[in-house]
């Protein structure tokens, strides 16, 4: 008999934007060019744009474990990525759930802040990813204020990024991906530190465009893909790197602000020369 759940699936539990660039959307479409099949558990719409972000509503925490629940009864989910979370209320839910099934590795994207100032996680909501989210965590990809903000200390220097990937890995996640996209550096430096304690980083020439509204959720999702695919932390990584590099190079004209990435472009490099 065919196993009807052959087929790699992926999982984001996340806030929506309904300018498409960021949030589940870009998270669901990064999933799909990484040749994975993408279910999302809602927990906060936004109504969104390039601009900024002009309102938010969490989702209900019943309505988000019933989320849950029905992906389990029905998929194998083979890996997932948490991004915009909303507050400690819903960070407990998606801890709770995430304990209860078996939903493969984890990538926990801490988002806190978006790119045009607005704060998508409580203060409360920071804490409880520090102390309870965190642990279940096997991958956490913080860009740079909010590693700042888990360890409580600024980070200064490129050493310092590691130390602070050592300190992140003591609040109890097992693999830390620091993102350097912030800042105006000619290069951009991403700082890994893995499971074993092997260590690197990942440099590329900073592309100068303010189209780069949802970085950090393209390069996780392309990570959390390559797990459900069945590939090791560091070849996942890589190849998010990889994925988000060719996304915000190939740049598309979408909008009149921090403008989404390019999906299409690592499959397609190349192709978007002309528009
Ligand atoms: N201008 C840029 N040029 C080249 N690479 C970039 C640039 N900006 C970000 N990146 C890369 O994109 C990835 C995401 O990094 P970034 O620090 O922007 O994440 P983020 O702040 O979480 O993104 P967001 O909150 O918008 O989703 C990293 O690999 C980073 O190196
Ligand atoms: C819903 C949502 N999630 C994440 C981000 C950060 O990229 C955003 N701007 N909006």
């Amino acid at each position: 008999m065919n196993d009807v759940n052959s087929f790699p699936q992926a999982l984001t539990i996340a806030g929506t934007d309904s300018g498409g660039g960021a949030g589940i959307m870009a998270d669901m479409k990064t999933m799909q060019e990484c040749g994975v099949f993408s279910t999302a558990v809602v927990v906060a719409v936004t109504a969104q744009n390039t601009i900024g972000v002009q309102n938010f509503q969490a989702i209900s925490p019943k309505l988000i474990s019933e989320q849950f629940a029905s992906l389990n009864d029905d998929f194998k989910i083979k890996a997932c990525k948490t991004g915009m979370l909303a507050d400690a209320e819903h960070v407990e839910v998606v801890y709770d759930n995430l304990k209860k099934y078996d939903f493969g590795p984890f990538v926990l994207d801490p988002v806190m802040i978006a790119k045009g100032g607005s704060q998508l996680l409580s203060d409360e909501g920071i804490d409880a990813i520090k102390n309870k989210l965190i642990k279940l965590a096997t991958l956490v990809t913080p860009n740079m204020p909010e590693a700042e903000r888990l360890i409580g200390s600024k980070i200064e220097s490129q050493s310092g990024m590691l130390v602070a990937a050592k300190k992140i890995q003591d609040l109890g996640a097992k693999n830390v991906l620091i993102k350097g996209g912030h800042g105006d550096s000619e290069m951009v430096r991403d700082v890994v530190l893995l499971e074993n304690g092997e260590s690197f980083k990942m440099s590329s020439k900073r592309v100068h465009t303010i189209r780069t509204h949802g970085t950090g959720d393209t390069i996780s999702s392309a990570i959390v893909s390559r797990l459900a695919l069945g590939d090791d932390m560091k070849s996942a990584i890589l190849y998010g790197k990889d994925f988000v590099e060719a996304a915000i190079k190939n740049t598309i004209q979408v909008g009149h602000g921090h403008g989404p990435l390019n999906h299409w472009a690592y499959n397609a490099e190349g192709a978007f020369d002309e528009i």
